[in-house]
């Protein structure tokens, strides 16, 4: 059996080496001819997957390592009988930390001695969603949800507000999937029209795809006075985006939301499954089992003076965004071809990033509100 995989995909002869033959290909410039003899594909979210790519191919299960799906015909590889498997949920924990993380530098920068004094809307209550809204609530967060297709089929107008009422919130952030179809697709939701209504003050995260908000509309309402702070993980065109957008947003990241080892391994992990099951394999191989000891494996904090302090320094130790900001914004000199090149570079290479529940916390002489907190974002606590 010919596996054909996106090179990028972890720990793929872990887990694939004795399904198939693998043949690793770059996910992004994949061609008809690389799969034409496979029988299996396996990608990631920079791989158009339909017709083009497929047709008169023996392929036939497709599985992306990825919780978005808009790169995928699923309805085409239904009609043709092509199984599909994608990895709902498997780096949902890792955005939900990147969107505390910048939070927590936002609240900072604005000079807040509590970050629990923002309201967070949330735009998708999805996997991502939820988790997110679950740490906030628990971190003691007003937080508002809007998610209509939810809200209408599960009948529950109450848990829910509109786009409009969460748009008012102190932040906004955005973890829908890309659709252009039916009543609520997302292209373009946020318009030049929502754009304006953001006030100064607020802050505006898109850690789900960048053709949600109109680039042009918000690269003009950033060139305003009184524009908003906005976030940007995700981006229009990826990966030719637009560096003028990059200079003007607050921060800006390659679309590493989903990045840490745990996420990404995990994605692999619900693909070799899948595929598994497909063929009546036995699945014998875990995620867990691969990964290795974190570099930073404890840290301990005595009577915190702030005990914000403590919740940030552990946070961020963790994951600060700054450093991908810091690398995306360094790396938008040159050509247009070389600005591309260099954003599927620091995808590529992406540093090794492990998630809270890898860190051991000890906490010695304090509250038990910091007890809480720290194990509402997921740290796992030694009292
Ligand atoms: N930045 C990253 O690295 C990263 C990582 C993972 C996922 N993503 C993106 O985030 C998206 C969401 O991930 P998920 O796991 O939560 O998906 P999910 O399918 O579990 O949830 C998406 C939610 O969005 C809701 N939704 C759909 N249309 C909506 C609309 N018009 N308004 C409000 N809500 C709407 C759905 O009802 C659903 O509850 C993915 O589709 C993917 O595109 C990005
Ligand atoms: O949909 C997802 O899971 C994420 O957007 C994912 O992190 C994208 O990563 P990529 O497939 O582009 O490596």
């Amino acid at each position: 059996m010919l596996i054909v995989a996106d090179e990028n995909i972890p720990l793929l002869e872990s887990f694939f080496g004795d399904i198939g033959d693998i043949r690793r290909v770059s996910g992004r410039t994949m061609t008809a001819a690389d799969v034409q003899d496979a029988d299996v594909l396996l990608v990631r979210s920079v791989t158009r997957v339909g017709p083009e790519l497929l047709e008169g191919s023996r392929v036939r299960f497709v599985g992306t390592a990825t919780i978005g799906t808009d790169h995928v015909d699923q309805a085409w590889l239904a009609e043709r009988g092509i199984r599909f498997a994608a990895a709902p949920g498997c780096n949902a924990n890792s955005v939900a930390e990147f969107v505390l993380s910048v939070l927590s530098v936002h609240a900072e920068v604005r000079a807040l001695s509590d970050w629990t004094a923002m309201s967070v809307g949330i735009v998708g209550v999805g996997n991502v969603g939820g988790e997110l809204a679950r740490k906030l609530e628990r971190l003691g967060f007003e937080v508002k949800l809007c998610d209509p297709p939810r809200a209408e089929a599960e009948g529950d107008e109450e848990q829910f507000v509109s786009l409009e009422e969460a748009m008012e919130c102190d932040v906004v952030t955005l973890h829908t999937p890309l659709t252009r179809d039916g009543k609520h697709a997302t292209f373009r939701m946020l318009d030049a029209a929502r754009l304006d209504r953001l006030r100064a003050d607020q802050l505006l995260i898109n850690a789900g795809r960048g053709e949600v908000i109109d680039a042009r509309a918000l690269h003009e309402r950033l060139g305003q006075a009184n524009a908003p702070r906005v976030a940007l993980d995700v981006w229009e065109r990826e990966p030719r985006i637009d560096p003028e957008l990059v200079e003007r947003v607050w921060l800006a990241t390659p679309h590493i939301g989903g990045y840490s080892l745990e996420g990404k391994v995990q994605g692999t992990e619900m693909v070799y499954r899948a595929l598994s099951h497909y063929l009546g394999l036995p699945v014998r191989k875990k995620a867990g089992q691969f990964l290795p000891e974190p570099a930073l494996s404890k840290v301990s904090f005595t009577s915190a003076a702030d005990e914000q302090d403590a919740l940030r320094i552990a946070l961020r130790a963790c994951y600060d965004p700054r450093a991908d900001d810091a690398r995306l914004r360094a790396a938008m000199g040159g050509s247009a071809d070389e600005r591309a090149a260099a954003f599927d570079r620091l995808r590529r290479d992406y540093p090794v990033r492990r998630e809270c529940s890898s860190l051991k916390v000890q906490l010695k002489g304090t509250s038990k509100s910091l007890q809480d907190s720290f194990r509402a974002i997921g740290f796992k606590l030694k009292i």
